[in-house]
């Protein structure tokens, strides 16, 4: 136990400060349009870092991992949430096994939650992929979340990276989506009268339903 850490917490409530409104009512027929306007939302509100995303998979023994990364698009036509990862990683050998995954993000500054769920599909990103020289070049080292010697020889193998000719495609880098079953908005209210809509993909398009905050 930390002495004064409850306290702390209790002296700091999550959402005490006056958030947006959010009708359902007038909400889309689909989601990834709702979700991409909140999106705009979080980057006009000056949330640091909106787009980036908690993605959770499924390890071959069935127990969940999860990690932030960078959502890169949206594909508002079919519902589908863009990310780049290194196939040979932990969570590109879990998307591997078991193809599906639940992606949240929260923007603290609007009380917003989005969780979303479904199935994954991954292509080999093309060399031609706009990257930072750096992006590139730490893609490039590779051995992602194997453990490192020293600082000394990520240096190296990274100096490595940088000098290897931009035209070449990075070995594992890789374009998955998520292709959204289930989309939740969540709207946080300070008087915690928080509201919830739920999107459902069914066989004539999406079915939609409030639910129990
Ligand atoms: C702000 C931020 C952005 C990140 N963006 C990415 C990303 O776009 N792709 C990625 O593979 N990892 C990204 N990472 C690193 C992942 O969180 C994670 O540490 C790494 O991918 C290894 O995960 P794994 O061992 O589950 O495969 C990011 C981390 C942070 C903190």
């Amino acid at each position: 136990m930390d002495d004064g850490l409850v306290e702390a917490l209790i002296a700091h409530p999550p959402m005490a400060r006056e958030l947006p409104a959010f009708d359902p009512a007038a909400a889309p027929a689909e989601p990834a349009g709702l979700f991409v306007e909140w999106l705009r939302g979080a980057l006009a509100a000056g949330v640091p870092d909106a787009q980036v995303v908690t993605l959770s998979t499924v390890d071959g023994d069935g127990l969940p991992d999860a990690r932030v990364l960078v959502l890169r698009d949206v594909d508002t036509t079919r519902a589908g949430w863009v990310f780049w990862a290194d196939a040979d990683s932990p969570k590109g050998r879990q998307l591997a096994g078991r193809p599906a995954a639940a992606m949240t993000v929260y923007w603290p500054a609007l009380g917003r939650q989005v969780r979303i769920r479904g199935e994954v599909t991954a292509v080999a990103a093309p060399a031609a992929l706009n990257r930072s020289p750096g992006a590139r070049a730490a893609s490039l080292v590779g051995r992602q979340s194997e453990p490192l010697a020293s600082a000394a020889e990520y240096d190296a193998a990274f100096e490595a990276a940088l000098a290897a000719d931009p035209a070449l495609p990075v070995p594992g880098h890789t374009v998955y989506t998520l292709h959204a079953d289930s989309v939740e908005f969540w709207q946080g209210d300070p008087r915690r009268r928080h509201v919830r809509l739920r999107y459902r993909r069914g066989a004539d398009g999406w079915d939609r339903t409030l639910l129990w905050p």
